[in-house]
């Protein structure tokens, strides 16, 4: 079936308005390209018409190409068609002019249809931007060469390397449109703008060839040279910037026509990269999450969610009710008394002005946004709240006679929601007759800035909970995973033996730092030891207790955080941990670590291991990662996750395992499941349970499938 097409319409005036209609975004699939070439063919052969407007349908011109259709091109396809033959040959050298009418957003190449068009009108709110290098590729239709020629290199490179999106008001200052005017009013003044090109009141611009906006040579080298040092930076172990810089130059060095074939060369090759497939894997993951089968099919509305309650003003409950009065919603936020509930009110202002200093809110809205949050110390202003999200400590009395309380004023409909990390939910709502409407909303830590929100379900949470909460979700901004109710839920349980494996490597001889290192330069923002000190070790001696108990046999019990914490060294907060830290925390090797390490490997009763201490660097990698791996399987097989994509948006979203791999389990499935299995098979040969292979993975290995796969049997706790 068709995906998309473009329609034409001659109007009197002689312009023919092609329209690009391929909703929802009015991506550029094969289907569209072909009609948009045929629609562009007829109208430049026919003599009623004199000029060509192209827009797009239901208020957004162009999302770009379609993302699906990467890999699915014409095997025949000539290099350059569609960008050189096409588009720059046919389009824009043509006899008629073209004006783009952009309204909504004109996105990759849609964006790069606007830019060969002659001039451009767009309406002031639309979002424009080359955003391609966020799926691993470079701008294909002949971005990298016209928009530096349309806004100047430094923007240019600003836009495509960070993947900027500008609004149309600022696109105008830029010279990237070259007037605004309302919706309304879109169509029809593109079209008297593509007659008065035609009449000579306008002029006829081709950017391609436009060089008014390109510095001289040596400024071109050292904007490209700075621009060089920035992406090496960022992006150490991705290549797509550093080619997207490349091409700009041949463009600007050797002629734009250079550069439109080495762009669509380029571009050719990125598409084929693992970088590329990771990237627009967890493209499509992240929208997956929210596609929930017999919950989100099934015609339910969600209910509308005016006005939010938090309970406890601590380092998370703040966060929570940071995002949302930033949102826009009406927040209640209460404390057992006052100065408990000062503290977190004023958490919340510098929440507030951390968005202000980073551009993220005006001035003249941070009073707006603090009007929307009432702080209380009893229940009264519950009683029309629609979601209560309780963020108090971990202790499970206190949570249970909160929700016991809740049921008494509020009213019938209001979500009851918990922050718990690891407390069982049936046992929260325990003492009430309201299990359908007990969810978990597990945020992380800073809960006004992680974009994960892992919303936790029991077999009696309510499938409108499920749909209100999702919902919610996406209006704060937040991604949402929904998983099944178990210790550690589905993102702190397959990361537990991280922490566990890495304590594992270092008792038995390997370096901290050195693993530290290993596992940054993989692309974690940083290792796990580095990580136990910014979390604190208070954090984790409790929360592993839980783990002992509820995965007993395949967990590794090293000493050394016990140990740590005797010598007051608590991580981070008390300026000693793994590392230790000046007053502006920054961290340094600790020379006296390696007492304690000794301390530790006696008490666990463990050498030193000649194998294990000349791993190489991709071998710690595979032995703190592969475990990991295992239990995200588990987690899977117990259908406390429905699929193994949401645990790669879990592992990149909650955990900040690298995008560009896709993901913890699009990561291992690059390697094989036979691969993980032999290799966590071994180790268990010579180092116990905690390595051993679980079922899930050997059946996928066995059967040569991916971890994605779905095999018959496995129930969702969903
Ligand atoms: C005739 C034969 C010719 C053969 C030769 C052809 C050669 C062509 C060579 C091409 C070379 C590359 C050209 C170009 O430079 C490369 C690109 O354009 S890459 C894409 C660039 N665009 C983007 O990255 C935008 C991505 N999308 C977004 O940012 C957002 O979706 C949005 C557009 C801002 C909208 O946001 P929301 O309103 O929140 O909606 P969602 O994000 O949830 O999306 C809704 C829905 O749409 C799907 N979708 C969105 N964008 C695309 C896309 N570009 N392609 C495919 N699908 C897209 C999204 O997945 C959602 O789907 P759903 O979940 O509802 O199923």
């Amino acid at each position: 079936m068709a995906r998309g097409t473009t329609t034409m319409e001659v109007r009197a005036d002689g312009v023919a308005v092609i329209t690009i209609s391929n909703p929802p975004v009015n991506a550029l699939s094969l289907d569209v390209i072909a009609s948009l070439q045929r629609n562009y063919t007829e109208a430049l052969s026919r003599n009623d018409i004199k000029a060509i407007v192209l827009t797009g349908a239901k208020g957004r011109f162009c999302g770009g190409f379609d993302i699906s259709a990467f890999g699915k091109k014409p095997k025949n396809e000539k290099p350059g068609s569609m960008s050189i033959d096409f588009l720059t040959d046919i389009v824009e050298d043509a006899h008629k002019p073209s004006v783009a009418a952009i309204d909504g957003i004109a996105l990759g190449g849609g964006l790069e249809l606007a830019m060969v068009c002659h001039a451009r009108i767009s309406t002031p709110s639309a979002q424009l931007g080359l955003p391609e290098l966020q799926l691993g590729i470079i701008p294909g239709l002949g971005g990298t060469q016209r928009l530096p020629r349309l806004v100047g290199l430094p923007k240019a490179i600003e836009m495509m390397l960070m993947s900027k999106t500008i609004k149309g008001m600022g696109a105008q200052e830029l010279g990237l449109v070259d007037a605004v005017t309302s919706a309304n009013e879109l169509v029809n003044a593109a079209c008297s703008w593509a007659l008065e090109i035609v009449e000579k009141k306008k002029p006829w611009f081709r950017s391609l060839h436009r060089t008014d906006k390109l510095p001289d040579l040596a400024e071109v080298k050292d904007v490209l040279k700075f621009a060089r040092v920035q992406a090496k930076m960022k992006g150490a172990n991705v290549q797509h910037p550093i080619v997207c810089i490349d091409v700009i130059e041949e463009g600007i060095v050797s002629g734009p026509r250079a550069g439109l074939m080495k762009e669509t060369l380029s571009g050719k090759m990125l598409e084929q990269s693992q970088t590329s497939k990771s990237l627009r894997h967890f493209f499509f993951a992240q929208r997956a999450t929210s596609k929930i089968p017999n919950i989100t099919n099934m015609g339910l509305t969600a209910r509308k969610i005016k006005k939010a309650a938090i309970i406890g003003g601590g380092l998370m409950g703040s966060g929570i009710a940071t995002i949302l009065i930033l949102n826009n919603f009406s927040v209640v936020l209460k404390e057992v008394n006052e100065e408990f509930l000062s503290t977190g009110i004023n958490r919340i202002k510098a929440n507030l002005q951390s968005f202000v200093k980073k551009g993220q809110l005006a001035i003249e809205d941070y009073k707006k946004k603090l009007s929307l949050l009432c702080g209380v110390l009893d229940y009264e202003q519950f009683r029309d709240t629609d979601v209560v999200i309780e963020a108090v400590i971990e202790d499970m009395f206190l949570k249970q006679q909160i929700f016991s309380d809740l049921e008494k004023y509020c009213h019938h409909n209001c979500i009851f929601a918990t922050n718990t990390s690891t407390i069982d939910l049936n046992i929260i709502g325990e003492k009430t007759a309201s299990q359908d409407r007990i969810v978990g909303a597990h945020f992380f830590s800073p809960a006004h800035v992680m974009p994960l929100l892992e919303i936790v379900c029991t077999h009696h949470t309510s499938s409108q909970v499920i749909v209100d909460l999702l919902d919610l979700a996406k209006k704060i901004q937040k991604t949402p995973i929904v998983v099944g109710n178990c210790t550690g839920f589905a993102v702190n349980r397959m990361f537990f033996p991280y922490a566990q494996a890495a304590c594992f490597l270092v008792d038995h001889g390997l370096d901290v730092y050195h693993t530290d290192h290993v596992i940054t330069q993989f692309g974690m923002p940083m290792g796990p030891f580095r990580l136990a000190d910014l979390v604190g070790f208070g954090v984790a001696i409790a929360t592993r207790k839980q783990y002992y108990q509820s995965y007993p046999g395949r967990c590794y019990k090293s000493m050394i955080l016990q140990i740590l914490v005797e010598d007051n060294r608590t991580g981070e907060s008390s300026r000693k941990g793994f590392y230790v830290y000046d007053n502006k925390r920054k961290a340094s090797r600790d020379p006296d670590l390696g007492k304690y390490i000794e301390k530790s490997r006696n008490m666990a009763g463990v050498m030193q291991d000649p194998k294990l201490m000349k791993l190489t660097d991709n071998d710690i990698v595979e032995m703190i990662f592969f475990p990991v791996v295992n239990e995200a399987c588990r987690v899977l097989d117990e259908g406390i996750a429905l699929k193994a994509s949401d645990l790669d948006v879990a592992s990149i979203m909650g955990m900040g395992f690298p995008s560009y791999r896709g993901g913890l389990m699009f990561w291992a499935d690059s390697l094989g499941a036979k691969y993980v299995y032999d290799r966590l098979d071994a180790w268990s040969k010579d180092y116990g349970e905690f390595f051993r292979p679980c079922e899930y993975l050997a059946v996928r290995a066995r059967q040569g499938v991916s971890l994605a796969a779905k095999v018959d049997g496995v129930k969702s706790r969903l």
